[in-house]
């Protein structure tokens, strides 16, 4: 066990550590502290020596140099068993400091704000980080508290050993010190990179252990911090595959800005989609276009949820419902079930970066964020589209794009009517959308088609002139692609190509 007779504090937010404090008085600990820090500690009623005072140097350059200097170094860094060092301290006048608590400028937030590069640069904590170092480094003689997150942790340790640590209790302060500046860096890296140098580095430092993975038998967690995009409201722990759900639910809604919609999820798809009037309506013709995958799904709107509407939900089996707002009522309609996930979205953007593991490294790209107007629609055929297949077709294409591949989406304006999703051929994704939307009841006729990626016969226009699909938007780009132009003229169906491929895997 090692008393704590010094310590150096500097810190950037001043906030929770008075109790900290309040017990390093208690222990008699002489302090050391930097120039706002010190500032905070007086009006605390600490008694306080300036780093100046021991350094005999000021703070200068607005701050980029105040504690790196050899006395503040030379106090942590040393090492107290050895003759030499214990002698170079004596002759230098170095007096030891046995804890060293830092909270680092704070430059995640600062590039979070939009900040200014020249801002954003001098939040690059320069003395703060290798201050935490030098401690960790000597945590045979040194306590490292590397953020304030620590300060109850560590108040509860010293209380209990009565201002003193033993050398696992400071190697595991160490361990963290190095996982914070490792964070820290890595942000810093990925700022200034801006893809320049061929590596890989990310480091998301929150875990959640989740109930299993995709299946019981697989363990499974979650990295990231989800209460920045959600406040939970009620129920059960998301598991693995709610998240995997729950990101394609908020991706799909992302497309849909204006009018009240919403989209009903199973397995990364959507089993119903619809934009109405009101949320309600939107929630009642998303249901209809196949109720019974909806049973157990994930359910997102991008308008609040109000009574009426929750009161429809409240019918239906589902495992999440996500929406940006729930109002008093509705809420209490909804945690009539225990276990329903109830998510309130914030108004935080997603990353635009993807990342997959396979073999044995990572692939990365950007996300698909391109989406198709009525401005991007080439008109192919000799009969034009007319602005309600516009619009289905504008629709039709939103959902497509985000439905597994290979994908035939079926719609008419406002409404999915049924998909054929994660086919091995286009015919096949076809004939599932065309037999499940005749399975619950809707007509083909006049309604739209649209496909992930270019048709390389004229086969798949065939099949969806005979059920009375009057429109089509595609990719376009077959060395075919007169032959179903041709096709389509033939039956005066009206086909436009956007030139962009979705693919979705
Ligand atoms: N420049 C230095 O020598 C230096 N030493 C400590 N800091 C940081 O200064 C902050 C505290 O400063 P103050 O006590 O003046 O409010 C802490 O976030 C600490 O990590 C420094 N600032 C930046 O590098």
């Amino acid at each position: 066990m090692k008393k704590i007779k010094s310590a150096l504090i500097s810190v950037y937010y001043k906030d929770k550590l008075e109790p900290l404090v309040a017990l390093l008085k208690q222990y008699n600990v002489q302090l050391y502290s930097t120039g706002g820090t010190q500032t905070f500690l007086e009006g605390q009623g600490a008694q306080v020596t300036a780093v100046e005072d021991l350094t005999q140097y000021p703070a200068i350059f607005g701050g980029r140099v105040k504690t790196l200097h050899p006395k503040v170094f030379g106090g942590i860094l040393h090492r107290r068993d050895h003759e030499t060092d214990l002698a170079e301290t004596e002759r230098y006048e170095i007096p030891a400091i046995d804890l060293v608590i830092v909270d680092l400028y704070p430059f995640e937030e600062t590039v979070a704000s939009g900040a200014s590069e020249e801002d954003t640069i001098e939040k690059i904590d320069i003395g703060g980080i290798s201050l935490i170092r030098a401690a960790a480094k000597n945590f045979k003689d040194v306590l490292v508290v590397s953020s304030r997150e620590q300060y109850t942790e560590v108040a509860e340790l010293l209380t209990q050993k009565e201002g003193a640590t033993d050398l696992e209790d400071r190697k595991r302060f160490a361990a963290k010190a190095f996982d914070i500046s490792s964070h820290y860096d890595t942000h810093i890296f990925n700022y200034l990179n801006a893809g320049e140098t061929p590596v890989f580095k990310a480091s998301l430092r929150q875990r959640t252990p989740l109930r299993y993975g995709e299946n019981p038998h697989q363990q499974g967690a979650f990295y990231g911090d989800l209460t920045a995009l959600f406040d939970q409201l009620h129920g059960k722990q998301l598991s693995y595959n709610n998240l995997v759900d729950v990101d394609a639910a908020v991706n799909l809604i992302s497309e849909f800005t204006d009018e009240p919609a919403v989209a009903i999820i199973k397995h990364t798809n959507a089993c119903g989609v619809a934009v109405a009037p009101t949320i309600e309506q939107a929630y009642l013709n998303a249901l209809a276009c196949d109720p019974v995958s909806a049973f157990g799904g994930v359910i997102v709107a991008n308008k609040p949820i109000d009574k009426a509407t929750a009161e429809e939900l409240h019918k239906l089996f589902f495992e999440v419902l996500i929406a940006p707002e729930f109002e008093p009522e509705a809420l209490t309609v909804l945690q009539g079930k225990k276990n329903r996930i109830l998510l309130r979205r914030k108004n935080m953007a997603l990353p635009e970066k993807q990342i997959k593991t396979l073999l044995n490294g990572i692939i990365e790209q950007d996300k698909d964020l391109k989406t198709e107007t009525e401005a991007d629609f080439k008109v192919v055929t000799k009969r034009a589209t007319t602005p309600e297949e516009n619009q289905a077709l504008v629709f039709a294409a939103k959902v497509c794009k985000h439905t597994k591949s290979n994908t035939i989406v079926l719609a008419r304006a406002n409404q999915l009517l049924a998909s054929g999703v994660g086919q091995t051929s286009r015919v096949d994704a076809l004939r599932q959308a065309i037999e499940k939307a005749e399975s619950f009841g809707f007509s083909l006729n006049g309604a739209v088609m649209a496909s992930d990626a270019f048709f390389p016969f004229p086969d798949c226009v065939e099949i969806a002139s005979k059920v009375g699909i009057a429109a089509v938007v595609q990719p376009g780009g077959s060395v075919k692609d007169q032959d179903s132009i041709d096709y389509c003229d033939s039956q005066n169906m009206a086909m436009v190509f956007t030139g962009v491929r979705h693919f979705l895997h």
